[in-house]
């Protein structure tokens, strides 16, 4: 009995012979493999899940900052995420950079019609990236518009920092106590769920991020680490709870999940080039090991 199946002698059974979770970023490159959907594809990688991505711009970027961008158009954005979700399926998306409007458009319509989104099958996790953290803008501003109106009322999740919460909505959070206000006003925008990241709150000892569904408040502890080499610190956030919510968690633990990820890849954050380094999404692995 069960013979037949049984593997012949001579060849070894793969680890695995399943597929694990699939994760979809809808993101920008980074030419210096810090940011975007490269430390995006790293944090995947790094918590279990297959990534998958459907490129919107190519940047011309390294460590000192971003000296190009070339928009890939956006039916070819829409013909990625239809090609993926088509084929192997995805069980949570994410978005960085989405550049312009038509962008946000196309990416969106494919989003509805392969079921990712609030209240659809795929979480939606909607990372409002305004700018690269030397200061460049990312995305064109007449598509914060459409990143407000259009893809947040459609996401299961937003992770803004709080120079995009200032962007988006006014308010100039200086302190932990200023968070709730500032998850409320992007919450009235109509997502799920909010995650205010309080990276730079720089003269609070700790980093206390916030999650607001609307109701409840749960605040989200975590060290403040002494580095400049925070790049790609918010992609990496969103991509560990983007693979959590893909092995199923809830969103609440996909988020404990995340920031625990996130904290320990800042611990071990590496000077690189000139300018601002990464936060590493391998520090469960010896840089040494072969
Ligand atoms: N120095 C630090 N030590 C520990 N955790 C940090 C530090 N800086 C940021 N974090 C954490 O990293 C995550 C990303 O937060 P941040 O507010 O920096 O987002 P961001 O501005 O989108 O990131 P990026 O640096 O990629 O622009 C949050 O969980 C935040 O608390
Ligand atoms: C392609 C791309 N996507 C996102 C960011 C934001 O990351 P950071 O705020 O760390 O510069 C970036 N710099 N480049």
């Amino acid at each position: 009995m069960g013979r037949m199946h049984e593997t012949p002698g001579h060849l070894r059974r793969p680890a695995h012979d399943t597929a694990p979770p699939t994760a979809l970023t809808i993101a920008g490159s980074d030419s210096g493999g810090s940011a975007g959907m490269h430390a995006d594809l790293r944090a995947f990688f790094s918590c279990g899940v297959h990534g998958m991505t459907a490129v919107t711009a190519v940047t011309v970027q390294n460590t000192v900052g971003v000296t190009g961008l070339v928009e890939i158009p956006p039916e070819t954005v829409a013909a990625q995420i239809g090609a993926v979700a088509t084929d192997i399926g995805v069980d949570a998306a994410k978005t960085g950079v989405l550049s312009s409007a038509t962008t946000i458009e196309a990416v969106l319509a494919a989003c509805d019609e392969h079921g990712i989104g609030r209240g659809r099958r795929t979480p939606f996790v909607v990372d409002p990236v305004a700018a690269s953290r030397s200061g460049e803008p990312l995305l064109r501003p007449d598509a914060l518009d459409a990143l407000r109106d259009e893809a947040f009322p459609r996401a299961t999740l937003v992770t803004p920092n709080l120079d995009e919460v200032r962007l988006l909505t006014g308010i100039d959070a200086r302190s932990r106590d200023d968070l709730l206000d500032a998850a409320k006003a992007v919450h009235d925008f109509g997502p799920d769920w909010v995650l205010i990241k309080s990276g730079h709150l720089l003269d609070d000892p700790k980093c206390v991020d916030l999650l607001f569904d609307g109701t409840d408040a749960i605040q989200l502890p975590g060290p403040r680490y002494s580095t400049v080499h925070t790049h790609g610190a918010g992609d990496v956030f969103a991509s560990a709870i983007t693979a959590a919510l893909a092995k199923g968690a809830s969103m609440p633990d996909a988020v404990a999940a995340g920031k625990r990820f996130v904290t320990r890849s800042v611990e071990h954050a590496y000077p690189l080039g000139a300018g601002v380094g990464p936060v590493s999404t391998f520090w469960r692995v010896s840089p040494r090991s072969l």
